[in-house]
């Protein structure tokens, strides 16, 4: 489990973090999302050691985190930082070597990714010929390369095409699935809500609004939706607020078993169910309260 407790940083007089708070278990996805600003690469720098807070905490398995154990952390920093003179495997390989592994070790693990993160037929290729998506996969080998116990990324899916999106989320949920804590950033709130278990929202250098996915969904759960194949009109009849949506009852503030009978009695019900929000409508809820 890796804890991030508490966290103050200020810039000057700006006040980054104030009070950042959030944890990801083993095997967890957790999703850091936050408008332009708002503190998730400074949180994330501090995780990692490469800035120091003004107060508080980072706790990895019960204990302060200390530089042995953040080496055996996977990281992709905001600033992309890949050799462009460097051949693609190479690279991989070299930053594997820098976290101790072997030559050996490393050469077959960075071929082994390279497969992984299709980019094989590229090993050869120096860096800066590649696509920027495709470098993007490369930072993510290095950041893997070394079989990480935790991983923390700062917008690893920015500027990637659907496919590359695919194969960094299959990437990120078996990094997962082996028992590593994972926590990613990201602008894509179609993609936090596909692959995380958890979801943190910062805003101004606060956490606004954190939980699972399901847990974050059922608490802004209000309207009930219904439709009934009827041409009568249920508007004045269904208890609640009521409000239509197209052919759909929008009913809030109501007994929903009531509303079943009375719909059920005028047709027959092809839907019956709360609305979930997305990701994309919580977190905007969340930013603008
Ligand atoms: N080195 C720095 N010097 C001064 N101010 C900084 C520095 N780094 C960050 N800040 C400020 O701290 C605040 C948080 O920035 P941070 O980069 O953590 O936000 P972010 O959530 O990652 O944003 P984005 O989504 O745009 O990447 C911002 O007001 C930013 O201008």
């Amino acid at each position: 489990m890796l804890e991030i407790k508490d966290l103050h940083k200020r810039f000057g007089d700006t006040v980054a973090l104030d009070g950042v708070s959030l944890a990801a278990a083993a095997g967890e996805v957790v999703g850091f999302v936050g408008a332009n600003g708002a503190g998730k690469t400074t949180t994330m720098r501090i995780a990692m050691g490469v800035l120091a807070a003004d107060s508080g905490q980072i706790v990895y398995n019960g204990a302060p985190l200390g530089v042995e154990q953040r080496r055996r952390f996977g990281y992709m920093p905001s600033e992309r930082g890949l050799y462009p003179k460097m051949k693609t495997a190479e690279q991989i390989a070299y930053f594997g070597e820098l976290h101790g592994m072997t030559r050996a070790q490393a050469r077959a693990s960075a071929a082994a990714l390279l497969e992984q993160l299709n980019l094989s037929d590229r090993a050869g290729d120096f860096v800066q010929d590649l696509s920027l998506g495709n470098q993007q996969r490369v930072q993510l080998a290095v950041s893997l390369v070394h079989d990480p116990e935790v991983l923390v990324l700062d917008e690893p899916f920015s500027g990637l095409d659907p496919i590359a999106v695919d194969v960094m989320g299959t990437a990120l949920r078996d990094r997962a699935a082996a028992g590593a804590p994972v926590i990613f950033s990201s602008h894509q709130l179609d993609l936090i809500e596909r692959l995380c278990d958890s979801v943190v929202i910062i805003g101004n250098g606060r956490i606004i609004a954190s939980g699972t996915v399901e847990e974050l969904k059922a608490k802004e759960v209000k309207q009930l939706r219904v439709s009934v194949d009827t041409d009568e009109d249920l508007t004045g009849r269904l208890p609640g607020t009521v409000t239509r949506d197209g052919d759909d009852y929008l009913v809030e503030d109501t007994d929903d078993q009531e509303v079943l009978r009375i719909a059920a009695a005028a047709g027959r019900v092809t839907h019956f169910a709360y609305d979930q929000p997305t990701i994309a409508e919580i977190f905007r809820e969340a930013v603008t309260r």
